[in-house]
Order: structure tokens, then C-alpha cells, then sequence
């Protein structure tokens, strides 16, 4: 399934945040999206879920939901988001609730996502008993525990210390190599949108638009975090982003003068 987000912009009361933009994410993507801070990031993740409306533009999915989709688009949060008294499998199980599945079908899917993250073993652990890191696949467990058309991922390892993300986005590699999911995902780290990504799109300052888009045809699986011509996009990217941070902090000095 494809997501497109057409002539996408929106304002908070006078404030004009984001866009216009065009985006797409194609079926088995991960597309990054960069930027300053506060270019709107955060927002256009929020109307691609739909939790804002834009003030202009529209969003739509294209192509088959996949099978067995409970939402097509589902987010992993920075925080995790876990239920600090439910278990690991019943953290996983919550978005099956109340939808009508059957208890084996329940049990299935929470085990193939538990199996698909590699935490089979911590079924009945609780959230605190786990690492940062094992935490975040739980909240990845249990975004896909609804086989989502698309996942919004806002930042999903900025909460991790530098060895625990390495390790989860070696996951995440290898979790697309399985079975290769789609993902809109939002990140300051340029280090993990090149490692990750198959377009990386970068954002202008406030009103965030389209400044720059990357596609990297290294294959995921073969990136090694060494690699020259990873070095070579990541340089690009971070001039894009590095021009444009500092063309926002001089209007904001001109401002203050
Ligand atoms: N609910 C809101 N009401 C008013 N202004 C808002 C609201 N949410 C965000 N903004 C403003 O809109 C702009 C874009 O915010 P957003 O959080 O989307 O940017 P971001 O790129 O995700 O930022 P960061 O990189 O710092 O997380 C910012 O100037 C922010 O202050």
C-alpha cells in the first residue's frame, strides 16, 4: 500500500508550520524525514495519522490494505508508550483488543510479533524489567502485532543511549530483511535516517517544504556504517540541513534586533 500526502500544509492559528508538501511512501519503503528543529516534522507525521487535519492538502493510501490489517497506519512512539503493569505479550495484545479477533487468533499474532522482535523469551516479563532498548521492540511488537499498511515512526530510538540504537536499528535492518515493512520515519539523527532508509527527505526550515530528497539504492542489509558512499549522503544531507538551520537562526537574530 502507498501513502501519499498531496499539497499537504498546515497552520496553528496564524502560525504557518508546514508545507506545501508532496510526499509518498511506496509499499516496503522506509522514507526519512529530516530537518531543524521545528520545521514540522512532528506534524506531518501527525496528519499522515491522521491525528491532525490539515488545513490544506489531503492524505490518502493507495493499493491493497494488507492481509490481516487491523490499522493501516500505526505509530511507534519515541517514549514506547508501554503499560507499565501488563506484560510484555498483554503490551502487544492491547491494540487486539475489542476488535473482534478470536483468542487464537489473538495469541498468533502476538506471538509472531514477539517472534518477529526477537522477544519470545519475555512474553511475561514487565516493561521494567527491560532494557530501553527491548522496551522500544515491544513498542515495535506491538505496532505490528495489527499488521499496519504503514508505520509512523516519530523519533523511535531518540530516547536510547548511542550503543542501545546501533543495536536496535541492526533490528530494524533485519527485521525489514524478513519481511520488508513500510515506514514514515521521522528522526534528527542523519546517522539513522542514511542506515535506514530508502529516501530521505529533507525539510526547510519553518514552514517546513521539501528542501532536498535523497534515495539511496544501497540495499539496507548491505550498509555498513562505514561505508564511503554513505559518508558522501550523509555530507549532502547535513549541508541541506546545516544551510538551512542557519538561515533560521539568522532571521530569528534579525528578529530580535
Ligand atoms: N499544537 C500546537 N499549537 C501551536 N503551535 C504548534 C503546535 N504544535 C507545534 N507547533 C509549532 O509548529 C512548528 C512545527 O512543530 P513540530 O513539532 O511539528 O516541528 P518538529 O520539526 O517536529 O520539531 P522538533 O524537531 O523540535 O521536534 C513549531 O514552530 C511548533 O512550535
Amino acid at each position: 500500500m502507498r501513502l501519499i500526502l498531496d499539497a499537504v500544509v498546515h497552520s496553528y492559528d496564524d502560525l504557518h508550520a508546514l508545507g506545501p508538501i508532496d510526499l509518498e511512501v511506496d509499499d516496503g519503503r522506509i522514507v526519512a524525514v529530516v530537518g531543524p528543529s521545528g520545521c514540522g516534522k512532528s506534524t506531518l507525521l501527525a496528519i499522515a495519522g491522521g491525528l491532525i487535519r490539515p488545513t490544506a492538502g489531503r492524505v490518502a493510501m493507495a493499493g491493497d490494505v494488507p492481509a490481516g490489517c487491523l490499522n493501516p497506519l500505526t505509530y511507534v512512539f519515541q517514549d514506547f508508550a508501554l503499560l507499565p503493569w501488563r506484560s510484555v505479550a498483554a503490551n502487544v495484545a492491547l491494540p487486539l483488543e475489542g476488535r473482534g479477533l478470536g483468542r487464537a487468533e489473538r495469541r498468533a499474532r502476538v506471538a509472531d510479533a514477539l517472534d518477529r522482535t526477537g522477544l519470545s523469551d519475555f512474553a511475561d516479563a514487565l516493561p521494567r524489567q527491560l532494557s530501553g532498548g527491548m522496551r522500544q521492540r515491544v513498542g515495535i511488537a506491538r505496532a505490528l502485532a495489527v499488521n499496519p499498511a504503514v508505520l509512523l515512526m516519530d523519533e523511535p530510538l531518540s530516547a536510547l543511549d548511542a550503543q542501545t540504537r546501533d543495536l536496535l536499528m541492526d533490528d530494524l535492518v533485519a527485521l525489514h530483511g524478513r519481511a520488508p515493512f513500510s515506514a514514515l520515519y521521522v528522526t534528527h539523527n542523519l546517522a539513522e535516517a542514511v542506515r535506514l532508509a530508502h529516501r530521505v527527505v529533507v525539510l526547510s526550515r519553518r514552514p517546513g517544504r521539501v528542501r532536498d530528497v535523497v534515495d539511496i539504492d544501497i540495499p539496507i542489509a548491505d550498509r555498513a556504517s562505514t561505508s564511503a558512499d554513505l559518508a558522501v549522503i550523509t555530507d549532502r544531507l547535513w549541508q541541506s540541513i546545516r544551510d538551512e538551520a542557519a538561515t533560521a537562526d539568522r532571521e530569528l537574530a534579525n528578529v530580535r534586533s
